[in-house]
């Protein structure tokens, strides 16, 4: 495991002052101590995906969403914090999980509102951890876990993987004396076997399909995420980009042969994001290498901007 701190960000400067701030001029490294604001942190990792037999490139994922940002124009002061990368060593998925949640519990805890640049969606078992370790080993919290993908990511399995995040989730909690609450949107029937859909019921998982998450339906989505938000103490949102069709977000492990719309996907992070209640957010599998013209990266930038610019 390697924190890699410095990362670049260069992009379109048409001038100096607020008028003219765009991400790329507006974001500063994270030093410890700094006042809070919203803090990135890079998960580079393809291990998670590897193992799930999926198509590897997620490593490159959290810098390709930095380029994208880059020339993001901001029309309101906003703090904006950089804290870098770390970087899997090869095969050793485990210790940059480890590594991600230390790095990330101590983001939360100075108060910053957090963001984890994935990498495979691996990425969602080391912001829980970073999660837990920052509210406390103690079981007096409630954390609500929305999670925007085709699949439930539940799967039993000798390693973790990107497939098993929210099982091993379900274990630590348990082992912890503390509830699962995991609610995953834009859920796909033909992407998600029968044994899954089992054991999400089992485990109290609430769930939107992705035929139910269209505009048409806006009015229950939004009350979905709302009942969702107000029965927990902090919510974690993470959103795997192959919960969009594949049109939109190609460069991905899985693409979505149905998928959720855009404008679906920004309500729903928008819903997460004004509850009042989001502690931290993640985005997952991202793979710039399938990825056409920057299409799935400027999408996944699109929706952390929009995201972090609502946060209420
Ligand atoms: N991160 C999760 N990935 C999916 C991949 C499914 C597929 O390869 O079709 C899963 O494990 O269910
Ligand atoms: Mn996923
Ligand atoms: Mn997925």
């Amino acid at each position: 495991m390697t924190w890699k701190q410095a990362t670049d960000w260069t992009g379109r400067n048409d001038g100096p002052g607020p008028e003219h701030a765009r991400w790329h001029n507006t974001i500063q490294a994270w030093t410890a101590g700094a006042e809070p604001g919203a803090a990135l942190l890079g998960f580079a990792s393809d291990e998670g995906v590897r193992r799930n037999k999926g198509r590897v490139g997620a490593r490159d994922g959290a810098q390709a969403l930095r380029t994208a940002l880059s020339s993001i124009a901001l029309h309101e002061p906003v703090k904006l914090y950089d804290a870098g990368d770390i970087e899997v060593d090869g095969e050793d998925l485990e210790s940059g999980q480890e590594a991600f949640a230390d790095v990330l519990a101590q983001l939360l805890r100075e108060g910053h509102f957090t963001v984890g640049l994935g990498g495979g969606h691996e990425i969602t078992f080391a912001s829980y951890a970073g999660l837990a370790r920052a509210l406390g080993e103690d079981s007096s919290w409630s954390l609500g876990i929305l999670n925007i993908d085709a699949h439930f990511d539940l799967r039993e399995a000798p390693l973790p993987s990107s497939g098993t995040g929210f099982a091993q989730i379900a274990k630590a909690q348990a082992a912890a004396g503390r509830p699962f609450r995991y609610a995953a949107v834009g859920i796909s029937e033909a992407a998600n076997t029968k044994v899954l859909f089992d054991r999400a019921a089992e485990l109290g998982v609430e769930v939107l399909l992705d035929t139910e998450c269209h505009l048409g339906n806006l009015q229950a989505v939004r009350e979905f995420i709302a009942n969702f938000a107000d029965s927990v103490d902090h919510l974690y949102l993470t959103i795997d980009l192959d919960a969009l069709p594949a049109s939109v977000a190609p460069g991905v492990s899985a693409p979505a042969g149905f998928g959720v719309s855009l404008e679906m996907v920004r309500e729903i992070v928008l819903a997460a994001a004004r509850s009042g209640k989001l502690k931290h957010a993640d985005i997952a599998e991202l793979n710039p290498l399938f990825d056409i013209d920057q299409r799935t990266a400027r999408t996944g930038a699109r929706l952390l901007n929009d995201l972090i610019l609502n946060r209420g």
